[in-house]
């Protein structure tokens, strides 16, 4: 299968093209695996985030696409060409790294006309081009400057400039914000997504980040030990995740396990293992008895103090921890079988403040319950894989 999300392309015309297909790619390290039978195509034009937790293979995708690394078996093609054994130089590919490997003894100018130097392009126009790229990135004030005297904002900035100047059809872009602060973080965010906007270039950026991931993306492929879980616009990602995996990943959701009791037309009821009776919406109910997993924004649950629960699409637990996010309270529940997260608003929850160790019951409308295409073989052992919401 060809994972393939329909986000908007930004192409500009008349580029080479920058789509990037993999098939059927496979990166062994001795007996273990890097990345297992990867199929994906990323739009020419596209911002690519490839998400996952510390070792799923990010990098080793990257460092492929890039040249840096082969392939053990699959093929990866940019545009039309096949790339796998050419040299990084001749892929039309840039990549900037996490440390930004800066020449320390060269100026911010000369570190951006390197490459150009190294393809003997006279030294006029190497400075004029230079300059140009660092007036893009909004250095060029800063263009005498050795890098040790650039905070680590402007240094990736160069870092950036430096990737561009080989006017590449793709960049390709390592944990490129994961050494700066916060404040730094999001100002670069939106200084890379209207970079991309602006040049019209295949990004491909690398993060286990996924608040980083949804803001950036148009195409967001989220992978687990070396494969690829769902790959889509981080709207799809977020609201309508395929997998139990993904939505815990991605940190909004619930999931929640039962099997088919009855239905009737295009509405199902489950039952939980604990007995609890969860209601949706499906196009073609399966037969009575199939076990099935849902998954529940954790936005959309309502939350009252009490002990037992509504008919339907509610549960009972105990407070476990609330932690005040800002806008919303986060309310961890330890249900009979499991943890189970609401997110109230903050006038909700200080309506009708529950503290630790209270009694809940947490409960949610049946339009609001979405059907993972996989059933959940890790209930209760989620929290490890949670995401920043
Ligand atoms: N050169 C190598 N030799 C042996 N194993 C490697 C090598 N490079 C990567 N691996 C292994 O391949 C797996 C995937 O590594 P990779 O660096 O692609 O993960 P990642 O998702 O980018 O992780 P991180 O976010 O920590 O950088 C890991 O188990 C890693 O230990």
């Amino acid at each position: 299968m060809t994972t393939t999300a329909a986000p908007v392309s930004n192409a500009h015309p008349h580029q080479e093209s920058g789509e990037i297909r993999l098939v059927g790619v496979t990166k062994q390290f001795g007996s273990s695996y890097a990345v297992q039978n990867i199929n994906l195509t990323i739009p020419h034009g596209s911002y690519c985030c490839l998400l996952g937790p510390s070792g799923c293979g990010k990098t080793t995708i990257l460092r492929m696409i890039a040249g840096h690394e082969t392939p053990t078996s699959g093929e990866i093609y940019i545009g039309d060409d096949m790339v796998v054994g050419k040299p990084p130089v001749e892929r039309g590919t840039a990549m900037m790294f996490q440390s930004y490997a800066l020449f320390p003894h060269l100026s911010i100018l000369d570190n951006v006309a390197f490459y150009l130097k190294m393809r003997k392009v006279g030294k006029d126009e190497r400075r004029r081009r230079a300059l140009e790229m660092l007036t893009r990135v909004q250095l060029d004030h800063l263009k005498d400057r050795m890098p040790a005297q650039l905070s680590g904002g402007q240094q990736q900035r160069v870092a950036l400039a430096r990737s561009l100047i080989t006017n590449p059809k793709v960049l390709l872009l390592d944990e490129p914000l994961s050494a700066l602060d916060e404040f730094l973080r999001l100002k670069m965010r939106g200084e890379l997504k209207s970079l991309q906007d602006e040049l019209g270039i295949t990004f491909v950026h690398v993060t286990h980040t996924q608040p980083e991931a949804i803001a950036l993306a148009d195409m967001v492929v989220v992978m687990d030990t070396g494969r690829i879980d769902q790959a889509d616009t981080a709207n799809v990602i977020f609201n309508k995740p395929t997998t139990p995996y993904v939505a815990r990943f991605m940190g909004g959701q619930n999931v929640l396990s039962g099997t088919v009791e009855s239905s009737s037309g295009d509405l199902i009821r489950l039952k939980s293992a604990d007995g609890a009776i969860f209601e949706t919406k499906i196009d073609s109910a399966p037969a009575t008895g199939t076990p099935l997993s849902l998954s529940v924004r954790r936005d959309h649950v309502a939350l009252r103090r009490g002990t037992s629960a509504e008919e339907v699409n509610s549960i009972a637990g105990t407070v476990e921890a609330t932690e005040y996010q800002g806008s919303f309270v986060k309310v961890t529940i330890r249900t009979a079988n499991d943890i189970f997260v609401a997110n109230v608003s903050d006038r909700a929850y200080f309506a009708e403040q529950v503290d630790t160790g209270d009694k809940v019951v947490a409960s949610w409308s049946t339009d609001d319950v979405h059907v993972l295409s996989k059933v959940d073989t890790d209930a209760g052992g989620d929290s490890h894989l949670e995401g920043g919401h």
